[in-house]
């Protein structure tokens, strides 16, 4: 347990497309991804920490490499940072499984089940098993849906409690697990008091 920092990756070709990626590796980033992933990286420089473990997937861990070399620290890939899996709604748009009333927004609890959806606890425990193995101060670069639902989590929140959180790109939330406090949620410029925590 420790603190850590997730960082979304930065926008990846397939998000341009308003597809679904789940646990599909076929994008990378875009140009303004890899601006987005160097500007956090900006945001980050001078932090002192243990290591950056990545999900192993293209667009997260081009992500974690642009971060690694502007604080000069190697990427570690872990399988159980991956983005969740979609089951039947892996790359088809996003809007054939969201609420038509909410077009562009989360797929809910409901439709999970029927579409072979990975389930919300399941994919906080695997979140949480990453933390487990890695005890300190780690930088975390995954994905929308693990980021949303770990954060739910130490917020005591539900799934439906969530649903208004939009992880954006390259964005970061940081959890401080020995406190069970969430410190920030998808912020883009990190706190000056929240940064002292990694020096
Ligand atoms: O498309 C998806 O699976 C999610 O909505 C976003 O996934 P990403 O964070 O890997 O882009």
């Amino acid at each position: 347990m420790g603190k850590y920092i997730f960082i979304r990756h930065g926008e990846s070709n397939i998000n341009v497309l308003g597809v679904l990626s789940g646990d599909s590796d076929v994008s990378g980033l875009t140009e303004k991804g890899m601006a987005q992933a160097r500007r956090t990286a900006e945001q980050l420089s001078g932090i002192k920490i243990d290591g950056i473990i990545s999900s192993p997937l293209k667009r997260a861990f081009e992500t974690a490499k642009i971060i690694g070399e502007v604080l000069n620290i190697d990427v570690k890939t872990d399988e159980r940072l991956i983005e969740v899996n979609l089951g039947r709604a892996k790359e088809k748009k996003i809007n054939e499984f969201t609420n038509p009333l909410y077009p562009n927004s989360h797929i809910t609890g409901s439709i999970r089940n029927l579409i072979g959806m990975e389930d919300w606890d399941d994919m906080i425990s695997r979140v949480k098993s990453a933390m487990d193995s890695f005890n300190g101060k780690y930088i975390f670069v995954s994905h929308s849906d693990p980021i949303r639902a770990i954060a739910s989590y130490y917020l005591g929140w539900t799934e439906d409690d969530s649903f208004g959180i939009d992880i954006k790109n390259a964005s970061m939330t940081v959890i401080d697990s020995d406190k069970n406090k969430v410190l920030c949620l998808g912020a883009i410029n990190l706190d000056p008091e929240i940064k002292k925590l990694f020096y």
